[in-house]
């Protein structure tokens, strides 16, 4: 049996490495600190990659992805990673957020106390030859207000020790709830401008992203009390390094403790030349045991996931088919199956894809997004453009990348809801619309549990979308019927079912559904019976 094969392109603890190689069929490479140029030579012969903060995953990396399926992150951050490029890829992204969380949060309150007493200075000073006690006069932290922006992992762990000190603190985060920020018995404030007015120290943890970047600058620095410490362990590049270095020079800003850089490593930073700012080369995450904890989950995961057991930590799948409740699992395939019905009946090129949840049981959405995306689909409109672009398409697309797929391809997908449709309380409704036609598709499932075609356009039937069939349309007249089966009989062609809808006096459609292949010769004799208006072999 062939082996899977894990690219491990930063370092990472052995403990991580083990559980790769005890999984039995994973052959790894460890090559720490190789270049793009080269990684982009090999990176399709991989089915998984393990990175950290020293490997910038970029479209161009991905442009010939070969047989990689999962990106994995030995960390929290993937602003490294183009989430976006692999998606269109259809290759999972995958982070640790625990594992680093307590190292994180215990270099931030060391970060803060350095730059509160100078703690550094002062060291390089009686290292030095110097006992300059005057020299190092700092600020004390009990009773002082801290403001924390991003309060998640790393912030909520950071205000319970800073509590522990006596401190005030108040967060800036308006993606959590107050109810979150009650619990640790910290203000919520409603602006950033609140907390930056009121703090004695700032400290950032927040991911980098397009709202986040340049968070601070000059203006948002003038806000701030004179005299207020700042430091960041989250991102490089939230605080303008420009601004920030104007801030320290004047002494607006006491001191700055900084971890991360907008570059890194920070190559001719003006800003290493300040006294009073106090770096450490992005070591937030360095303990044993945070980088033990990264190595040890990323590597389950990445076990789980080549086996197809689960996708834990996946940024990128909007949702988890087998994590849906039983029934709605089945409205999944079915809308899928509905989709690839559609593509295989329908003429012209697409302009629109339109699925509509008819019910209380799509009343609420499903999908949680973990990263900034363009879509925001439910699982079923994900799973109904798949099956639709799969006809074309075959297995590069995935439920990952279908939405990106059909975005390039200028369709345009529209989701709605809806109480009632027709009859139905609980229906799936596909429509697509082409240069040439329109199609409309319903489906629902009854209490057998299985998913059933019950509208075809304008006609109602009830077919259990699976396998191969005949459909056709026909003007509904004798003999038509009667000609498809002597055609098939003399195939050696066994029908399975048939299932006919006609509207009166003017058109029907049938789909037989048969147990053996059907050919373009077949097909043809079919297409050829006077009265037939169209003729396709359907295959799900
Ligand atoms: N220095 C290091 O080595 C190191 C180690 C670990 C983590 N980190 C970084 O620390 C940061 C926080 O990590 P975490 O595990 O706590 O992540 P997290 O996802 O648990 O928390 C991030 C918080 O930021 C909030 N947020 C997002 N956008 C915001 C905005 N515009 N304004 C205010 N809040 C916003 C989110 O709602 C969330 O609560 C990340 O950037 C991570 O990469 C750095
Ligand atoms: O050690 C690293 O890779 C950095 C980790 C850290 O920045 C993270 O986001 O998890």
């Amino acid at each position: 049996m062939e082996k899977f094969k894990v690219l491990i392109t930063d370092h990472i603890a052995e403990e991580g490495v083990k559980i790769l190689l005890d999984s039995g069929d994973i052959e790894v490479e460890e090559k720490p600190g190789i270049s793009h140029d080269e990684l982009k030579k090999i990176i399709g012969n991989y089915d998984a990659i393990i990175t950290r903060s020293g490997t910038t995953v970029t479209a161009d990396l991905l442009e010939n992805p070969g047989k990689l399926k999962i990106i994995g992150r030995a960390g929290v951050g993937l602003d490294n990673v183009d989430i976006e490029a692999a998606s269109k890829k259809g290759i999972i992204v995958m982070n640790a957020p625990t594992g680093n969380t307590l190292a994180a949060t215990e270099l931030t309150m060391g970060m803060m106390l350095a730059a509160a007493r100078k703690i550094p200075a002062a060291n390089n000073s009686l290292k030095n030859g110097e006992w300059n006690r005057k020299k190092f006069m700092g600020i004390q932290l009990f009773n002082k207000t801290l403001g924390i922006v991003g309060l998640g992992r790393i912030g909520s762990n950071v205000a319970i020790r800073a509590k522990s000190f006596g401190m005030k603190v108040v967060a800036y985060d308006p993606y959590i709830k107050k109810s979150k920020a009650d619990s640790l018995g910290v203000t919520l404030l409603e602006k950033l401008e609140d907390l930056l007015k009121i703090s004695d120290i700032i400290t950032f943890h927040t991911p980098l992203t397009k709202e986040t970047k340049n968070m601070i600058t000059k203006k948002e620095i003038e806000m701030m009390k004179d005299r207020v410490i700042l430091v960041n362990c989250a991102r490089g590049g939230i605080i303008n390094e420009n601004d920030l270095y104007d801030a320290l020079k004047s002494g607006k800003v006491f001191t700055a403790a900084i971890d991360v850089f907008e570059k890194e490593p920070p190559k001719d930073n003006k800003l290493l030349e300040l006294d009073n700012l106090f770096v450490t080369p992005h070591i937030g995450a360095n303990t044993e045991e945070g980088q033990k904890g990264v190595a040890v989950i990323i590597a389950e995961q990445i076990v789980n996931a080549l086996h197809g057991k689960s996708y834990m930590n996946a940024v990128n799948i909007p949702f988890m088919k087998s994590q849906l409740p039983l029934d709605l699992q089945v409205y999944f395939e079915l809308i899928e199956n509905i989709g690839k019905l559609a593509a295989q009946t329908i003429k012209g090129r697409p302009d629109e894809i339109k699925v509509t949840l008819v019910g209380k049981k799509f009343e609420e959405d499903i999908c949680e997004r973990t990263f900034d995306t363009p879509f925001s689909y439910q699982p079923f409109t994900i799973a109904a453009i798949k099956g639709f672009l799969e006809v074309s398409m075959q297995e590069t697309v995935s439920y990952i990348n279908a939405p990106y797929f059909a975005k390039d391809r200028n369709i345009n997908v529209i989701e709605s809801k809806r109480d009632i449709y027709d009859k139905y309380n609980d229906l799936l409704v596909f429509e697509v619309i082409t240069d040439k036609e329109k199609r409309v598709i319903a489906g629902t499932v009854f209490n057998d549990n299985e998913g059933r075609i019950v509208m075809f356009d304008d006609f109602r039937l009830d077919i259990i979308p699976k396998g191969t069939f005949i459909y056709f349309r026909n003007f509904d007249r004798p003999g038509v019927i009667g000609k498809v089966g002597t055609i098939l009989g003399s195939n050696n062609i066994n029908i399975a079912g048939f299932e006919l809808a006609r509207q009166n006096g003017g058109e029907a459609i049938a789909f037989v559904s048969v147990d053996n292949k059907i050919t373009e010769e077949v097909l043809d004799e079919i297409k050829k019976i006077d009265g037939m208006i169209e003729a396709n072999v359907v295959e799900i």
